[in-house]
């Protein structure tokens, strides 16, 4: 969809948070529409499938991030040119083709190999998707086949702070090598505990760039306190016990200012806090990475919303 970052774009649904957006059919639809489509069949490709996706959104709503704000990771991939990214939340595939063409196109002659273990001096390049639900996976699979990337993009099925603790066994991915760009959009109260899995793992480290999306709408102050603080105050939390229990959520501040300068000292202690969906699986996270911490405002394409994505870049350890 065409990207006008003045103004918001057309309206096609009420806000969806506290209704049924997704769950009801409509991946299974969409999946079928897929497939049922002459003029995909006739000419596929990633602008083709990214367009229907677009087309079926206005209709049944789909959580996908987007033109606006995907046009700004787009642009940090461009920049970036990542190698090996690493997507938590594939839902029906949307990012997953936006970004994997860009990385693509930054790399046409990798290698996309089908696991990274092998001590080889081969170019190569791959973009792993992390999906609980076996029925918005199959729907991606599907919908990143007909864009022709599949032999790019490794959708791994499962429960994403277990799949991330498993990832490099899964992948035969040996250390140290970690993710260049990690996309992260799925369960919200889950990206803190998430990306310190990430960081236990060394899955992320100097150089890599964390994009989180969703975090004005519905918005994360806890996530983007774990990324704004120093390493000081993260060490300080992280001599406190866990929370056993979900503390009150912070309030979402109300004007863009208020969001780029809020979070820096707190609050970090929400972030003791792991919730039910990370299924048991608790991370400690290295205090000691330092981010330097943006957001990109955008907007929902199909509520018209204001949403950001924070892009945090990962510029070193520091030794305590
Ligand atoms: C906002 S959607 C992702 C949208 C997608 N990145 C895009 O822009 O096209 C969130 C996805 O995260 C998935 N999800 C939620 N909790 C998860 C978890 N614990 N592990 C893995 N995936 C999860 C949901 O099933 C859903 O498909």
């Amino acid at each position: 969809m065409p990207v006008d970052k003045q103004n918001p774009p057309q309206k096609y649904h009420e806000p969806v948070q506290g209704t049924v957006f997704h769950g009801d059919g409509r991946e299974e639809a969409l999946q079928k529409a897929l497939l049922a489509e002459p003029s995909l069949q006739n000419n596929p490709g990633t602008q083709p499938v990214l367009d229907f996706l677009y087309e079926f959104g206005k209709k049944f709503y789909l959580m996908n991030v987007g033109g606006t704000k995907g046009e700004g990771v787009e642009r940090v991939i461009k920049e970036r040119k990542p190698k090996l990214v690493l997507e938590v939340g594939s839902y029906v595939g949307y990012s997953a083709i936006t970004f994997s063409r860009s990385m693509r196109d930054a790399h046409p002659n990798s290698i996309y190999p089908k696991d990274w273990s092998s001590d080889t001096t081969e170019d190569r390049a791959g973009y792993i998707s992390l999906e609980k639900s076996p029925v918005y996976a199959a729907t991606a699979r599907t919908a990143i086949e007909i864009a022709g990337l599949k032999d790019v993009v490794k959708i791994v099925e499962g429960s994403s702070t277990s799949s991330i603790k498993s990832l490099r066994e899964t992948l035969n991915l040996p250390a140290p090598l970690k993710f260049d760009l990690v996309f992260i959009d799925h369960l919200k109260p889950l990206y803190t505990n998430d990306l310190k899995m990430m960081e236990d793992e060394g899955l992320v480290g100097p150089d890599t760039c964390i994009v989180a999306d969703n975090v004005v709408k519905p918005g994360n102050p806890a996530y983007l306190s774990w990324v704004r603080a120093t390493p000081a105050l993260k060490r300080a939390s992280l001599e406190k016990p866990r929370l056993t229990t979900q503390p009150p959520a912070t309030t979402n501040p109300s004007t863009k200012e208020e969001w780029t300068k809020a979070f820096f000292d707190g609050p970090i202690d929400e972030t003791r806090w792991t919730p039910d969906e990370s299924e048991g699986v608790t991370a400690k996270g290295n205090p000691n990475l330092v981010y330097s911490s943006e957001m990109v405002w955008g907007y929902d394409d199909l509520t018209a919303e204001v949403d950001a994505c924070e892009i945090s870049v990962c510029l070193r350890e520091e030794k305590e």
